[in-house]
């Protein structure tokens, strides 16, 4: 009936269990106790009967003392089941928690290249849902399957032992039962397995969709939408329907068989007590161990989806703890004081997939304190050659070193702290103001967060929102403006005030006001470090001291604004385009 493999991932499942085994052989045992204890019962009720209907062997005194004993043992039993249940949860959840807490630990440290071939949605519902689905394998496999068994077993010897002519009568059904009940469960299995997947897109279309309700407004797409959703929702019905259809039939056949199991024992143990070769008493008995019979049957019949379930997600929840982080420290890593923040790059390739080179042959040289400016066509390499500088990719061929260190040999903290990255749409997480800008330097005091605010010019607008820098922000909170969102993110630069910053020029176009204030905290930011922006818009950084230009993944001109004009390649071309396309939006 049970079909499971011991694969790498269900061992290294079974190191995180170790440490509770003890609890979990207790919680084994206090099942024990508990399944197996209200089998006495039937046993006594049987002589109970008996003798009653024996009056000669009738003794009043040895009833009580019976019953009287029948309640402290069931006493025990609450105690053994509260133990039970205790400790299998208690062990499970703690499970749970180491499980949860290391993939967590283990997802922070994952390099880039992992999220970025995954869905968020996906690797959180390793995190959440999996791990509570493994859950199972614990309380599954290791207690119910032993307690279950041992009950069956229990119940099976002792019909044996009253009559075996009976005990046949009432097994015969068992076969079917076991049959049956697994054919409809196949069939349940499959049809919920559709559903469920059919959910999951229905689910991820619908996130996505609701969060891009503007864009279907505005291109009207809200009829197709509607339709698709529609064909989508009647194919989840249509599963379900079918699961419907399945769980009624199972609860019926199975249902007969169920009822006319006592009905066999009760016709052919009443002819049996007829010819006095069964008491009253037994018949009874026999009738309620049929009873119990079926709860450990059935318990066991489902185990097997429980765990090929829990299988499953274990595998699912190991897979991204086997996957390890690409960029890490080696052995010998260090930390090298005060950085001046000259970078090198020398003969840099790198290539995000083999087949696809998205750097070639990179040298350039970045001095202490300057502005580079990394100007190209959209996908010429400028993300990616500001992506290696924090080593968010190690390169794939060639050196990136900063102060004359090779940058794989610094520590990977200590190489992160020294850089600042301001992205294109920053992001800013739920919570306070003043949460989101001391995440740049979660030690700074008020003052020094205030005086990064006032750098970056949001001082004056954080002071008149109504709570101030306590004011909520993100899903449940203040919707700031792009401008407000881009200040609060300049803001933590400033108070992480690292010597070397990286900037992605924002594309969307602000009025002349809130770029004007951007402008002005920027160029306090860019004073006294190294910066590096990746520019969108040429007007912005004429005076760069350098400006490299990008074409397919290499370098093709390097200069100042003035040097690379009077080249006349690819950079007074882009140039004089967006001179044009601004003249002809200005006039137009
Ligand atoms: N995560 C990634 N995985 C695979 N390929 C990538 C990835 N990111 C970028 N690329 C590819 O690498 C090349 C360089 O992209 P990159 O983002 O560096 O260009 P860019 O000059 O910054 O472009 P843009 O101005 O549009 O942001 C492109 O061909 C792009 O398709």
């Amino acid at each position: 009936m049970l079909n499971f493999v011991i694969s790498p991932s269900l061992k290294r499942f079974l190191s995180y269990v170790k440490p509770y085994r003890w609890s979990i052989i207790a919680a084994t045992f206090c099942g024990l106790l508990k399944y197996n204890i209200p089998i006495i019962f039937p046993w006594i009720f049987k002589d109970v009967v008996d003798r009653l209907l024996s009056p000669s062997s009738y003794n009043i005194v040895k009833l009580h003392y019976t019953m009287l004993a029948l309640i402290a043992i069931f006493a025990f039993w609450a105690v053994v089941t509260y133990l039970r249940s205790y400790l299998a949860d208690r062990t499970s959840q703690r499970l749970i928690f180491d499980l949860r807490h290391e993939l967590y630990v283990h997802l922070q440290r994952m390099s880039l290249s992992f999220y970025e071939k995954r869905r968020v949605g996906s690797v959180a519902s390793r995190l959440l849902g999996d791990i509570s689905v493994a859950q199972n394998f614990v309380g599954a496999a290791f207690t119910n399957t032993v307690m279950d068994a041992s009950s069956l077993f229990l119940i099976a010897f002792l019909l044996f032992l009253m009559n075996y002519k009976l005990a046949l009568v009432s097994i015969a059904i068992f076969p079917f039962y076991v049959f049956l009940n697994n054919l409809f469960k196949a069939r349940i299995r499959k049809t919920s397995l559709l559903a469920r997947e059919k959910m999951e897109e229905i689910s991820g279309d619908v996130h996505e969709k609701l969060s891009g309700i503007s864009i279907i407004q505005s291109y009207t797409r809200e009829k197709s939408e509607e339709k698709k959703f529609f064909q989508d929702n009647r194919e989840y019905l249509s599963y379900q329907l079918e699961n419907v259809k399945h769980n009624a039939a199972a609860a019926s056949v199975i249902g007969f068989l169920t009822s006319i199991a006592p009905v066999l024992v009760v016709w052919y143990g009443a002819v049996q007590v007829i010819h006095g070769h069964l008491t009253v008493g037994e018949l009874t008995a026999f009738y309620a161990y049929l009873g119990m019979f079926y709860t450990p049957l059935n318990r066991l019949t489902e185990l097997n989806i429980l765990l090929a379930n829990s299988q499953s997600a274990i595998e699912r929840i190991f897979e991204v703890f086997n996957t390890s982080p690409e960029v890490v420290d080696h052995s010998a890593a260090r930390e090298t004081g005060p950085m001046k923040g000259e970078i090198e790059f020398s003969n840099v390739y790198f290539a995000y997939e083999l087949s696809k080179i998205a750097l070639k042959d990179i040298n350039l040289r970045i001095p202490a304190n300057s502005t580079v400016a990394l100007v190209g066509p959209s996908g010429s390499g400028k993300s990616t050659f500001a992506k290696l500088i924090p080593r968010f990719y190690d390169v794939s061929a060639g050196t990136i070193t900063i102060d004359g260190f090779n940058i794989r040999d610094l520590k990977l903290s200590y190489l992160r702290r020294k850089i600042a990255t301001v992205p294109q749409d920053p992001i800013l997480f739920s919570g306070t103001i003043y949460e989101n800008i001391i995440f740049g330097k979660p030690n700074a005091t008020r003052e020094e967060v205030s005086l990064a605010a006032l750098s970056a010019n949001a001082h004056n607008f954080i002071c008149k929102l109504p709570k101030g820098y306590q004011t909520e922000i993100g899903e449940d909170g203040l919707k700031l403006s792009g401008g407000q969102r881009q200040r609060v993110a300049l803001a933590r630069a400033f108070l992480k005030n690292a010597p070397i910053l990286i900037l992605d020029e924002a594309t969307s176009s602000l009025d002349s006001e809130a770029e004007n204030l951007i402008q002005q905290a920027l160029k306090r930011l860019m004073q006294n470090r190294t910066t590096i922006i990746i520019a969108h818009r040429l007007s912005t950084i004429q005076s760069a001291d350098i400006i490299v230009v990008f074409d397919g993944g290499r370098i093709i001109e390097v200069g100042s604004h003035q040097e690379l004009l009077e080249l006349y390649g690819l950079y007074h071309r882009l140039h004089e385009e967006q001179f044009h396309k601004m003249f002809i939006e200005s006039v137009g």
